[in-house]
């Protein structure tokens, strides 16, 4: 069984009926939405929110009950990905692009489970360009103020064309070299007019579940280990 599927399986083992669900975005989410769905099927009895329109699709494909927002209150339980985790277990996300959607759902859960293969650790974040979403609307200045932080931006691009959020916002990936202080240069960034958010997830996840090439999974709790 490939990592990512192993850590996955592993979270959805914290699941229980009534829980509402949070649905990250992701290959490593694509099993963690399957196994959920097949606990449906055996008879678990949740109902989830989703993070991108692709998981939402997903899991209604797979039979898991999609309820508006209007409908819940606080998410019990959410599961996503990560595009790199340090030993604080800050991370970045928004490799898929769904950094917004997944902070206002992360942000709005007891539990914030990560869900990585190996590959994913890491001491110091940064080798992953940092994804920030920014409105198209004089997108070329909010860059250049992004610039002035010490990175080289990138507008992310999808087969040749412009690639837009599921709200309808650029991506622009930046190279910030090492981050050694994610909480500062979150704020930093989220203080430009036109940056909407940042990947960077600072002392958000409660849970870091990881799966090993060997077939084996390691648990983390915040503040335990
Ligand atoms: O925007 C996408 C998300 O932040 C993903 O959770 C992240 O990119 C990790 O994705 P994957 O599990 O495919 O590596």
């Amino acid at each position: 069984m490939s990592p990512k599927k192993i850590a996955a399986e592993k979270a959805v083992e914290c699941i229980q009926t009534g829980m509402t669900i949070g649905l990250g975005t992701g290959s490593t989410v694509y099993w963690a939405i399957h196994k959920i769905a097949q606990r449906i099927h055996e008879g678990l009895m949740i109902r989830a929110v989703a993070t991108s329109n692709g998981s939402e699709q997903l899991a209604q494909q797979l039979g898991i009950p999609i309820v508006p927002f209007s409908e819940i209150g606080q998410i019990d339980l959410t599961i996503d990905g990560a595009d790199e985790v340090d030993a604080h277990f800050d991370l970045i996300k928004g490799g898929g692009g769904a950094l917004l959607r997944e902070k206002i759902i992360a942000a709005n859960s007891k539990q914030f489970i990560v869900i990585i293969d190996e590959s994913k650790q890491v001491d110091k974040l940064g080798r992953f360009p940092l994804p920030v979403e920014v409105v198209p609307f004089a997108a070329e200045l909010t860059i250049r103020q992004i610039r002035d932080l010490g990175c080289t931006p990138k507008i992310r691009t999808t087969d040749g064309q412009t690639y837009k959020s599921d709200n309808g916002n650029l991506i622009i990936d930046c190279d910030f070299g090492e981050i050694t202080q994610p909480a500062s240069l979150t704020a930093r960034l989220n203080s430009i007019p036109g940056v909407v958010d940042n990947g960077l997830f600072v002392q958000m996840a409660s849970c870091l579940v990881v799966g090993y090439k060997d077939g084996t999974v390691k648990l983390e709790y915040m503040g335990v280990n």
